[in-house]
């Protein structure tokens, strides 16, 4: 049900005027009750020297680049009033929500690769309560903000994430955070197979790998499941719809 069908149901005018983002392969129409922003992952694992990815062998030197970039585009969604939601990604300390050996997880994850490889780090990575776990400080959560826990790559899977889309109404997904060809790529799929339209701020997301991969996910996304746009355009496009405008 659309948040508009409810009887007695106000909504804030800024949020029902539609915005023309200017996106690849062709500009997409927004509207801000219908849209949230997802951030993927922005924890200290993924993002921070002495994090997972960083212990794991990874180059993060573009996540700080990154990080101001997410700043910028959250900014400006809360300022039009879009909904923030949060992935985030872990499991228990004891890795019970990890899988044993019985799940493809327990093989592929890297952070349990890396803690099996050296049992000093054991109980540190990716577990809930640690610092590796946390959001990083620059993009904690503000009031409003929804915080998705997840165990697996996609923020779909095993989550309430769609019933919390489906709750609000929103159709529109704009994806921005780390890793671009790991869990942004696969929530983003998941979201077109869920019937989501979904956008990627490009210069809003980074790999793990070769910069190609980058780029194999920006075709893909613009080719076969969404849109792709940069943090400039959004905030331009989506301070159209800022309340400021809203007497128009
Ligand atoms: C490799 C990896 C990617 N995560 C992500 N947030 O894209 C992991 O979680 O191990």
């Amino acid at each position: 049900m659309s948040e508009a069908v409810v009887a007695g149901y106000q909504p804030r005018p800024e949020l029902t005027k539609s915005v023309t983002l200017p996106a690849r392969p062709e500009p997409i129409t927004l509207k801000p009750s219908e849209t949230a922003v997802v951030v993927v992952d922005m924890q200290n694992a993924y993002s921070t020297e002495g994090g997972y990815v960083d212990l794991a062998g990874f180059d993060i030197s573009g996540a700080k680049g990154t990080i101001a970039n997410i700043k910028k585009t959250l900014d400006a969604a809360r300022e039009a009033g879009v909904l923030v939601l949060y992935f985030q990604n872990g499991w228990d300390p004891d890795y019970v929500e990890a899988g044993g050996p019985g799940s493809p997880n327990w093989h592929k994850s890297n952070a349990l690769k890396t803690m099996r490889k050296r049992p000093e780090l054991q109980g540190k990575l990716l577990a809930k309560g640690t610092w590796d776990y946390a959001i990083v400080d620059e993009l904690q959560p503000k009031p409003g903000d929804i915080l998705v826990p997840k165990s697996r790559y996609s923020g779909f899977f095993n989550t309430n994430m769609d019933s919390v889309l489906r709750a609000r109404g929103i159709r529109n997904l704009v994806f921005v955070g780390i890793a671009t060809n790991v869990c942004v790529e696969s929530s983003l799929r998941d979201a077109f197979h869920l019937e989501y339209f979904g956008v990627m701020l490009e210069d809003a997301t980074h790999h793990l790998g070769p910069d190609f991969i980058q780029q194999a996910t920006v075709y893909n996304v613009e080719k076969f499941f969404g849109w792709v746009a940069t943090v400039n355009d959004f905030c331009g496009a989506i301070g159209q719809a800022a309340p400021a405008d809203a007497a128009e």
